[in-house]
C-alpha cells in the first residue's frame, strides 16, 4: 500500500515533476483523472438515471468536464452545471471545449431524483470558504440526499487540514489522485469523503524521491522493520522491563491496565510501583505483574537506579497533588541511562500544563529520557492552548508543533489520532473505531507504547505501532468493548505482524 500522504502543495509539486518527466502533460493527467472518476461512477452508480456534474473554474472543474464527456459517451444522460468558465488557454478550458454537453449556470442546479452528482467544484485549489452559488448548490444537494461522487475532495473540505471551509457535501465516494491528502484522513473531512479511492493517473512514484513527504498513513509498513522480536536466547529482562506508576488506593485500575498492556505488547517484565496505601488492592489484582512499594520520588528513583527499566508509564490514575508534579518533573530530567523512555499520559499531562516552562526546560536538558506524550484533545488544549487557538493549524500541524516544543513524540488521540515525532515525521491513524471511546482505553495505549519502547523500538515507530495495534484491537472486537478486553486482543494481531512462519 502506498502510505505517503501529500499536502496539496506537495501534490502540485508531484504534478509538475510528473509533467516534466513525461510521458503525460497536464492535459494527459487531467484526462486520466477524469477517466478514473468516470469509471468509478459507472461501476458504482451505473444504474443512475442521469448524472449532474458540478464544475468549478479551475482544474477540479476541468476533471469534471472530462467526466461529463466520458459519461455522455457511455450513454448516461448528463447535465453540466458551471460555476464560471475556466481561464482561457488552461487545461480546464480545453476539457470544457471537448465536452459535448452545454453547461448551464450552477445557480440553476437542482438535483433530479435518481441522479448521481459529481462534485468537481474545488479540489486542491480551495483557497477560501465556499459561499454564494457554490454553497447554495451544495446545500440543495444535501437536502435532496442525492449520492455524491467527489473529485479529489468534497468541495469545501481543505485538503491540508480536513476542515470544512464554508460548506461541503457528504460524498458517498471520493476519487483522489496519486496519494491521499491529510484532508482525506483528518476529521471532519474523513467523514465527508465516504469511501476514498486513490487512482493512478500516471504520476510515477519516483517524484516522491524529490518531494520527500514526511507524513504517512499509519500502516504496519511504516514501522514493521523496527518491530521487536525476541531472539532465541532472550530472557525476560532482555525483552524489556517496564515500570508503571500507580495512583493511591482508590485509583489503581488505570495503572494496572497500562501494566497488562505493556506485558501483552511483549515487555518481558513489568513492575507496578505502588504507594504503600495501595499495595493491598494492587496485590489482590496482579499475578504476572510485579509489585514494588514506592511512596516517594526518592523511592521511585532508587528503583530506577537498581533496575534501569527501558520505559516508564507515568500518569494514569496518578493524581494531581503538587508532590506528584514534583516527582514527574524530576523524572523528566533524570539521567537517560537510568530510565530510557517515559510515556507521559493522563494526569502527567495536567501537571505538564500547570508547570509547562519547568517541564520544557527539563526536556531540553541533554541525556534525559526519550518521551512520548499521549494527549487527547482536552489534555492537548490544557497543555498547548496557544496551538489550539490558532485556527490556521490542522490537527497534523498541532501535533507536529507540540512534538517540536517538547522534543518528544506526540500521540494526539481521537478518531483520527496523529502521531508526530520531533524530527517532523508524522502519521495519521485510520484503523480505529469508536468502540475505543471507553474509560481506560487510553491507559492501555500508553502501556502498549511503553512495552514497545522497553523492547528498544524507537519512539516514533513505537508510538505509531501502539496506535495501530490499539486501533486494530478495538475495531476487531467491536461492540461491547471495555478497556480490560484490549490487552488480551493483542496476541493474534501481534502474530499477524510478526515474521514468524505460518503455524508457529
Ligand atoms: N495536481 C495534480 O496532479 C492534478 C490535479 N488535478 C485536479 O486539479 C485540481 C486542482 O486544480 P486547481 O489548482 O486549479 O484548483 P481548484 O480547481 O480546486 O480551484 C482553483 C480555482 O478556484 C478558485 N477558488 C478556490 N476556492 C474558491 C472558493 N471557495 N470560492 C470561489 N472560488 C474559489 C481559485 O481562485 C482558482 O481559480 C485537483 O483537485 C484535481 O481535481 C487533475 O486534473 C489531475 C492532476
Ligand atoms: N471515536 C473514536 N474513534 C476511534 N478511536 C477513538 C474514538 N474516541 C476515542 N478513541 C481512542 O480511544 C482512546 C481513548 O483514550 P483516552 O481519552 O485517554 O481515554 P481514557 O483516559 O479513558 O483512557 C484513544 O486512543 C483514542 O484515540
Ligand atoms: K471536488
Amino acid at each position: 500500500m502506498s502510505h505517503e500522504i501529500l499536502t496539496p502543495t506537495e501534490m502540485g509539486e508531484a504534478d509538475r515533476l510528473a509533467i516534466a518527466a513525461g510521458p503525460f502533460d497536464g492535459m494527459g493527467l487531467m484526462r486520466r483523472a477524469g477517466a478514473a472518476v468516470a469509471a468509478a461512477v459507472l461501476e458504482r452508480f451505473g444504474g443512475a438515471e442521469a448524472a449532474d456534474i458540478l464544475c468549478g473554474p479551475g482544474n477540479n472543474g476541468g476533471d469534471g468536464y472530462v467526466v461529463a464527456r466520458l459519461l455522455h459517451e457511455a450513454g448516461v444522460p448528463v447535465r453540466v452545471w458551471s460555476l464560471g468558465a475556466p481561464r482561457q488557454g488552461s487545461d480546464a478550458a480545453i476539457a470544457a471545449a471537448e465536452c459535448p454537453v452545454t453547461p448551464k449556470p450552477l445557480s440553476d442546479f437542482a438535483p433530479a431524483p435518481a441522479s448521481v452528482v459529481v462534485d468537481a467544484l474545488f479540489g486542491a485549489g480551495l483557497s477560501k470558504a465556499l459561499d454564494g452559488d457554490a454553497a447554495a448548490a451544495i446545500e440543495r444537494c444535501s437536502r435532496a440526499g442525492a449520492p455524491v461522487v467527489a473529485v479529489d475532495l468534497p468541495s469545501g473540505v481543505s485538503g491540508a487540514s480536513g476542515k470544512v471551509l464554508g460548506a461541503a457535501p457528504r460524498a458517498t465516494m471520493t476519487v483522489t489522485f496519486f496519494r491521499r491528502k491529510p484532508g482525506h484522513l483528518l476529521y471532519p473531512g474523513r467523514a465527508l469523503c465516504g469511501e476514498t479511492i486513490v487512482a493512478d493517473i500516471g504520476i510515477g512514484a519516483a517524484v516522491l524521491e524529490t518531494i520527500r513527504p514526511a507524513c504517512f498513513q499509519n500502516v504496519p509498513a511504516l514501522w514493521r522493520e523496527r518491530f521487536p522480536r525476541p531472539g532465541a536466547a532472550s530472557h525476560k529482562y532482555a525483552r524489556g522491563h517496564v515500570g508503571v506508576l500507580s495512583g493511591g488506593p482508590t485509583s489503581t485500575g488505570a495503572a494496572r491496565l497500562s501494566a497488562m498492556a505493556a506485558a501483552r505488547a511483549g515487555a518481558g517484565a513489568v513492575t507496578l510501583l505502588s504507594p504503600g496505601g495501595a499495595l493491598q488492592v494492587n496485590a489482590a489484582h496482579l499475578t504476572s505483574i510485579m509489585l514494588r512499594r514506592a511512596d516517594t520520588a526518592g523511592e521511585i528513583a532508587q528503583w530506577l537506579d537498581e533496575r534501569r527499566p527501558g520505559a516508564l508509564v507515568a500518569g494514569p490514575g496518578l493524581g494531581l497533588q503538587d508532590e506528584v508534579g514534583d516527582m514527574l518533573l524530576s523524572l523528566a530530567g533524570i539521567d537517560g541511562g537510568e530510565l530510557g523512555n517515559v510515556v507521559f499520559d493522563a494526569d502527567a499531562l495536567t501537571h505538564l500544563s500547570r508547570r509547562r516552562e519547568e517541564f520544557l526546560a527539563a526536556f531540553q536538558m541533554p541525556g534525559t529520557p526519550q518521551r512520548v506524550l499521549t494527549p487527547h484533545e482536552g489534555e492537548f488544549a490544557r497543555v498547548f492552548p496557544e496551538l489550539l487557538a490558532d485556527d490556521g493549524l490542522s490537527k497534523l500541524d498541532r501535533a507536529r508543533r507540540a512534538a517540536a516544543l517538547t522534543g518528544g513524540t506526540v500521540i494526539l488521540k481521537g478518531p483520527d489520532t496523529v502521531i508526530a515525532g520531533p524530527d517532523g515525521r508524522a502519521a495519521i491513524n485510520a484503523n480505529a473505531a469508536p468502540w475505543l471511546a471507553t474509560a481506560g482505553s487510553g491507559d492501555v495505549l500508553a502501556g502498549i507504547c511503553a512495552g514497545l519502547l522497553a523492547q528498544g523500538m524507537p519512539p516514533f515507530e513505537a508510538a505509531c505501532a501502539a496506535a495501530w495495534l490499539h486501533g486494530e484491537a478495538g475495531s476487531r472486537f467491536g461492540p461491547g468493548l471495555i478497556a480490560e478486553d484490549l490487552p488480551g486482543l493483542l496476541p493474534p494481531i501481534l502474530r499477524e505482524i510478526s515474521d514468524l512462519p505460518e503455524g508457529r
